[in-house]
């Protein structure tokens, strides 16, 4: 029934990755598209879009569709989702018959919402969707040993969500999703910079501060940044220098609501299976992982081994992509969904 042009969608806040069987990863862009608003026509989606937010004239928005993991716009992501599948299909030769496609969902997600993601993807030439619970797909992608009888604990920091799970013989056994993660990072870092200083800057200016200098817990050794932004008394552009420890102050709500959620997890966790997460460790995945001293961080709040998967940004897709391969686990779920 399945074939080698199927796919795996990690459907993501900040990107969206498609893995098709056999290939890897095939497609990598950002979950953003630019629309013409008079005409309602797709401008630009992707790298492209993503260029364009913050920088577009009145007639033309760039947005992102999803928000905190889940559909905020259906028509744009559906557009967004057949323009990745077309791209997917034509850089490996076009598909012979309309691929059959999973998608990732936030474990948090309600019915409605994953609904909405199944809908979304036949309207974007799905022949068929099924969804997997993005903790058990970063846990798959991470290599971790999910289908045997011992414990595995993923904690996926992606843009809009931290999903924070405990894995054994197949399934979930417990597991939390919050709404902050990566964006909640970028918007506590506009808060503070426009508390301190009345600069006003843009979300993308947000995210490469929290990417060169960012930190959990304490930095050392990290060079103050120049960054430019609006200031609020005169309205003029202006550049200030900012340090890592300012940085790291303004993260700190947003880095132990994270570790909070660990914490909560690992007290719904029954013994044998902690044991063995004590073992093998804590595994980190999702672009937040990147955050420097995360793990360093999460590991002394909850004195257990803490590592980082090999290619974070990657697991969920990875994972999405060889769940295709035990499809049957997830097949009845799709249609009940109908
Ligand atoms: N080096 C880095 N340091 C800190 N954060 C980073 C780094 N690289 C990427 N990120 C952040 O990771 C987030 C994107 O991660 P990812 O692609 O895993 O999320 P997503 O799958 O799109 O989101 P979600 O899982 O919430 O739907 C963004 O917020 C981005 O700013």
């Amino acid at each position: 029934m399945f074939g080698s042009k199927d796919l795996g969608i990690d459907l993501g806040t900040a990107n969206t990755l498609v893995f098709m069987k056999g290939k890897g990863i095939v497609v990598r862009e950002p979950s953003v598209v630019a629309v013409q608003t008079n005409t309602k026509q797709i401008v630009a989606v992707g790298n492209d879009a993503k260029k364009m937010i913050g920088r577009t004239p009145g007639n033309i928005v760039a947005t992102r569709p999803m928000k905190d993991g889940v559909i905020a716009d259906y028509e744009t992501t559906a557009t967004m989702m057949k323009y990745y599948i077309q791209q997917a299909g034509s850089k490996k030769g076009l598909f012979s018959r309309n691929p059959y496609v999973m998608v990732c969902v936030p474990s948090g997600i309600t019915a409605v919402e994953e609904r909405a993601v199944i809908d979304a993807t036949r309207q974007a030439g799905a022949r068929d969707a099924f969804t997997i619970e993005e903790p058990f797909a970063a846990a798959i992608g991470a290599e971790l040993p999910v289908w045997e009888p011992t414990g595995s604990m993923v904690v996926d920091i992606g843009g809009g969500t931290t999903e924070v799970a405990i894995i054994s013989l197949g399934g979930i056994v417990t597991s939390q999703s919050i709404r902050v993660a990566g964006d909640e990072m970028d918007e506590a870092i506009i808060s503070y910079i426009r508390k301190k200083y009345n600069l006003l800057i843009g979300d993308r200016t947000a995210e490469t501060i929290k990417m060169e200098i960012g930190s959990a817990g304490e930095p050392e050794g990290i060079e103050p940044m120049d960054i430019r932004g609006r200031d609020l008394l005169t309205g003029l552009p202006k550049t200030i220098s900012i340090t890592a420890e300012e940085i790291s102050t303004a993260l700190r709500d947003t880095v132990y609501a994270i570790v909070d959620a660990v914490k909560f997890t690992l007290e719904q966790t029954p013994p044998e299976l902690a044991a063995d997460i004590m073992d093998r460790g804590i595994v980190l995945t999702g672009g937040g992982a990147l955050l420097r001293n995360l793990d360093k961080v999460i590991s002394k709040e909850t004195e257990m081994p803490v590592l980082i998967a090999e290619n974070p940004l990657d697991c969920v897709a990875i994972g999405t992509g060889r769940a295709l391969e035990h499809i049957e686990l997830f097949k009845n779920k799709a249609k009940e969904s109908r």
